[in-house]
């Protein structure tokens, strides 16, 4: 009898080294398709090392498979041609081109040169949808440099919506917005869930308990606690490592600990 295949993110026992030092210490994870799935913990727990490992960016052992494909041991280009996209923290468009001219570099990627090179009539559909997706119809003919830093993490966004990535992993995708720029990316994850898979890593925890569909909190390379918002909240473990992390003013304006200990 063979396993059933997950649908979703599957990780197994995931294992990344610098130098001898044990950034990933051997992790399971499954993201289920559809999951909004935050992964959170103190500083250096791990969490972009782990989406680094699934982007083939660093490293690492153990198994990584999305669906039926094999993530691990494949390169960045295949990985990203598989369908996982993924942002950094800093948002990585094409200043000085418009936010049309992006996304159709991104469409594009992966098609011949004579078929991007042949002049197209009008926006591409998979190009309109995208920019309906992350409202910037309107600022279709503008520069990416002059939106705002909330717009170009849309951008950014849309740019893998176009290559059709069906699992998202974004790097603090909300650092540096504002309040209603927050909620503006949250209410664009619930869209994109739809019908794919998001892995956001996040410090805010304001975004995380109004946006997660699930959380996997880490610590020092391991998993900590998972479950709910509410689970991993009530769970007496993270907050004694959110509260080891000195019951820093940072922890308790995070409520995940209510008060100095
Ligand atoms: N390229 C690297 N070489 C050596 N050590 C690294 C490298 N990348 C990450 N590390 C270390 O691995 C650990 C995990 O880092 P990682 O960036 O994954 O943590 P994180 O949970 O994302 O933290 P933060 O919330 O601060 O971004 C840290 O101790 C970090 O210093």
């Amino acid at each position: 009898m063979t396993d059933q295949i997950f649908a979703g993110l599957k990780i197994r026992d995931l294992k990344v080294v610098f130098d001898g030092f044990v950034a990933v210490g051997g992790v399971d994870l499954e993201v289920p398709r559809n999951d909004i799935r935050f992964l959170i913990g103190p500083n250096g727990a791990g969490k972009t090392t782990i989406v680094d490992a699934v982007t083939g960016l660093v490293k690492s052992t153990g198994t990584i498979e999305f669906g039926e494909q094999k993530l691990h041991g494949k390169k960045v280009h295949q990985i990203a041609r598989m369908g996982i996209g993924r942002t950094f923290q800093t948002a990585t468009v094409f200043e000085e081109l418009s936010v049309l001219q992006n996304l159709d570099i991104a469409a594009g990627a992966g098609r011949g040169v004579m078929t991007m090179l042949r002049k197209r009539k009008g926006v591409p559909e998979e190009v309109a949808e995208a920019l309906d997706t992350i409202k910037l119809t309107k600022q279709l003919n503008t520069p990416a440099g002059i939106l705002s830093h909330g717009q170009k993490q849309w951008l950014e966004i849309g740019m893998l919506l176009v290559q059709d990535s069906k699992l998202l992993l974004l790097d603090e995708p909300v650092a540096g917005m504002s309040h209603d720029e927050r909620d503006a990316t949250g209410e664009l994850l619930n869209e994109i869930a739809g019908t794919r898979t998001v892995v956001v890593v996040e410090h805010d925890m304001d975004f995380m308990r109004k946006f997660a569909r699930s959380v996997t909190v880490l610590h020092q390379g391991t998993k900590l606690s998972e479950g709910t918002v509410a689970e991993v909240q009530g769970d007496p473990k993270v907050q004694e490592v959110y509260l080891g992390q000195a019951a820093t003013e940072e922890a308790i304006a995070s409520g995940m600990v209510k008060e100095k200990a």
